[in-house]
């Protein structure tokens, strides 16, 4: 049996970390991973849709993971690594192993639809550029085009590396199917925020999503509700968590960049804003960014 535990818990998805110029911020990227340090999560989910890796070069995105694991404590590490093409990823699966992440992310190959061999290749390729690191296959069929077929889970648990599933899928019954199949040798992690509740109780061992960051506390309450069998109490806080998830996600500007308000707001954390083509906030943005940094603090005071 492999012992998962590393993995159990709340998972915060990284943020980009921008300087006054737009490039990465070695400095920030520090700041940002002592304060999940500080938060006591369980890990970060480093360079994934959070982390604006579509939008990142491979030097980009190697430099992140450098300074993450700089001052990570004991924050488990996972590190998407999926890049457009198979040779970019390998490299960055490469690096990842070189500094001792705990594990690799992909998601499936974008654009082309590619068929579930081809999909099963590229993850095995970057895999065997890793040989000695767990491996997570990223679902998020809404964005990549393409999602895992159960078949193709039982294809993939072939490789020993592959530890399990995150799941960014919206139904839940897509984790239980997972969860299913895997048993207790596999994690699933679970992807929308606004189903943590659902998705911890249906089976999902953990939970990585990109809005924890904004609000920690609220989902490490969550987690310990579900632990305790305090389901009622669990509930609640997704309520109000969904209240703010929907403020959040309501400006013009993008979630991302509403969240890195938000920070600076409640934390006085400045980690930059989003790179283009993703929005920037207007005026307008950050009155409800004001808004949804009072509605943290008020669902924290209420409920910790
Ligand atoms: C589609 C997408 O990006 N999903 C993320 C990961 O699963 C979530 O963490 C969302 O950011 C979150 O649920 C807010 O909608
Ligand atoms: C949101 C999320 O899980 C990611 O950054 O990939």
């Amino acid at each position: 049996m492999r012992n998962l535990d590393k993995y159990k818990g709340v998972i915060p998805a990284f943020y980009a970390c921008y300087d006054e110029k737009g490039e990465i911020s070695p400095e920030r990227v520090r700041a940002l991973t002592e304060y999940f340090v500080d938060k006591k999560v369980r890990g970060v989910y480093v360079n994934g849709s959070s982390g604006e890796c579509i939008y990142q070069s491979v030097e980009d995105r190697k430099v992140v993971l450098e300074n993450v694991m700089k001052v990570r404590g004991d924050l488990t590490v996972i590190n998407h690594i999926a890049c457009n093409n198979t040779k970019d990823g390998m490299e960055l699966a490469a690096h990842a192993e070189s500094l001792k992440v705990d594990a690799i992310a992909a998601i499936p190959p974008i654009y082309f639809k590619l068929p579930e061999y081809a999909i099963a290749q590229y993850w095995n390729d970057y895999s065997s550029a890793a040989p000695n690191t767990d491996f997570i296959i990223y679902n998020i069929p809404q964005l990549a085009g393409v999602a895992l077929s159960r078949g193709l889970y039982a294809k993939m648990r072939e490789n020993k590396n592959v530890i399990g599933v995150k799941n960014s899928s919206m139904p839940t019954y897509d984790i239980q199917g997972f969860v299913r199949d895997g048993g207790d040798d596999y994690i699933v992690f679970n992807g929308p925020d606004e189903q943590f509740v659902s998705g911890r109780v249906i089976g999902a061992g953990a939970g990585i999503g990109g809005t924890y960051g904004a609000m920690p506390e609220l989902f490490l309450a969550m987690n310990e509700s579900i632990e305790s069998g305090d389901i009622k109490r669990a509930r609640d806080i997704q309520y109000d968590v969904n209240d703010i998830i929907e403020k959040l996600t309501s400006g013009h500007g993008n979630m991302y960049a509403m969240i890195k308000e938000v920070l600076r707001i409640n934390e006085g954390l400045d980690i930059g804003s989003v790179r283009k083509p993703l929005v920037e906030l207007t005026d307008a943005d950050k009155e409800i960014a004001k808004a949804a940094a009072k509605m943290i603090v008020d669902a924290k005071k209420k409920f910790i």
